[in-house]
């Protein structure tokens, strides 16, 4: 189980902000992210206006990226020394990983996505008004568009007919980041403002051989690097306007949304039943239900996990594993400091404090055949230390039967280790 780590990152003020005269109302304290509501603090105490004038939120990494001058300024670097270094420490162990950036539209999203690149093969999508389009596709750009999700039983999600491009080195990786953004602006010069009204996913797969109890075998881990569009695209009053795209992209955005927070939800029911099921009396069941209604034992109510609709688009179907799944996931929430930003980076620090609560189950991926001949072996160490035990307290000849059963199973289990590793 590993909760989904989130970061959070402030931007400098942008020349349109410092030529509105953007006062700087969020400051960055060690772990701690606060919000100034300048219009509350302007005022005199004596007004008794009740609203917060700070508002503080705790994360596992606040970023201060405003001013280069600053002593605490943290700069690209430092970013992907932290972040990059788990995304690719945890690939490298053979899990899945997703860094996902969220935040209002020229926040630093994909400032802060770029530059994590290593490894294998990779591919780069697009999701635009509910529809996926290849970014990387050489020959017939039409043939790009319309592409369709499927779920694989095992694998989970995926999209069919997305193109992988193998790369041996990391030039490789930023040629093709590079080409896959370049078609993501050619296409938003058609259609004005695309880029931060679509959500693009750049994939890494990355594979390893490795020897494993003198076993040759095979870790596959993804790398997810999500760049969302702007989320200001999930309030109803941003989109009234602008009927299929603002509603389409309300529809990822608001899901995503959802998402969260119904796993953010089945989160704390799950934390609520271990605890409620550790504070019982020893000897009962420890195991948590998946669902959970009516009655406690311990006397309260316990809440029903909800549903959660991933299907419901595109952009979270694809991310199921990432959220609440096979995945250790990382979150950078960017905002901007400006007091022009008050509502959205409020709303942004919410969503990543709800995102917080979100609990993985991340696991190695391991090649399923190793993975049986483990089992197995541990099968056999355990059944031959059954059979030493009672071979050691010399049981009577009524277990001589039962000794018998057990080489056979050891014997069987060695036999089909043989098979699974083939002729040697
Ligand atoms: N940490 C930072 N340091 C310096 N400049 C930054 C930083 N973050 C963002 N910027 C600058 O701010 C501008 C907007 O950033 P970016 O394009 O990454 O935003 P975005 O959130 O991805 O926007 P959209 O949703 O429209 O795609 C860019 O000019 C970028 O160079």
């Amino acid at each position: 189980m590993a909760n989904v780590r989130v970061a959070v990152r402030v931007r400098p003020l942008s020349k349109r902000e410092t030529k509105e005269g953007g006062k700087i109302i969020v400051e960055v304290d060690d772990k701690v992210a606060k919000v100034r509501n300048v219009k509350v603090s302007s005022r005199p105490e004596s007004f008794g206006d009740t609203r917060e004038k700070v508002v503080a939120f705790g994360f596992d990494y606040c970023y201060w990226s405003v001013n280069p001058e600053d002593p605490h300024y943290a700069s690209q670097e430092v970013v992907f020394q932290d972040l990059g270094t788990e995304v690719l420490s945890g690939a490298a162990k053979g899990y899945n990983i997703c860094l996902f950036a969220y935040g209002q539209t020229g926040s630093g999203k994909t400032y802060t996505m770029l530059g994590t690149p290593v490894s294998i093969s990779t591919d780069f999508l697009e999701i635009y008004n509910e529809r996926v389009r290849d970014l990387l596709k050489r020959s017939n750009q039409n043939k790009s568009y319309g592409l369709r999700v499927r779920e694989h039983p095992e694998l989970g999600p995926y999209v069919q007919g997305l193109s992988q491009h193998v790369v041996t080195n990391y030039q490789q990786v930023l040629r093709l980041l590079e080409e896959g953004i370049a078609n993501r602006i050619t296409a938003a010069t058609h259609v004005h403002e695309a880029s931060s009204r679509s959500h693009a996913i750049f994939t890494i797969h990355y594979t390893q051989a490795v020897l494993q109890n003198n076993l040759p075998s095979e870790t596959a881990s993804k790398i997810n690097l999500v760049d969302l569009a702007g989320s200001e695209r999930a309030d109803p009053s941003y989109c009234k306007d602008r009927i299929t795209e603002g509603a389409n992209i309300n529809k990822s955005l608001v899901t995503l949304g959802i998402v969260i927070s119904a796993l953010a939800q089945n989160s704390q029911v799950f934390s609520s039943c271990q605890s409620l099921s550790s504070a019982a009396s020893s000897g009962g069941d420890s195991g948590v239900p998946s669902t959970t209604s009516g009655t406690s034992s311990g006397g309260g109510p316990v809440r029903r996990q909800s549903y959660i609709p991933y299907r419901d688009s595109v952009l979270t179907w694809l991310l199921k594993e990432s959220l609440g799944g096979n995945s250790r996931t990382i979150m950078v929430a960017t905002v901007s400091p400006a007091h022009t930003s008050y509502s959205e980076t409020m709303s942004t620090l919410r969503y990543a404090s709800s995102a917080k609560n979100i609990i993985n189950k991340p696991q190695v991926n391991e090649d399923a055949n190793v993975k049986l001949i483990r089992e197995l072996r541990e099968e056999i160490d355990r059944l031959k230390a059954m059979l030493l035990s009672f071979e050691l307290r010399n049981f009577s000849s009524l277990n001589d039967e039962l000794d018998e059963s057990l080489k056979e199973l050891i014997l069987q289990n060695d036999l089909k280790v043989g098979v699974l590793r083939g002729p040697s």
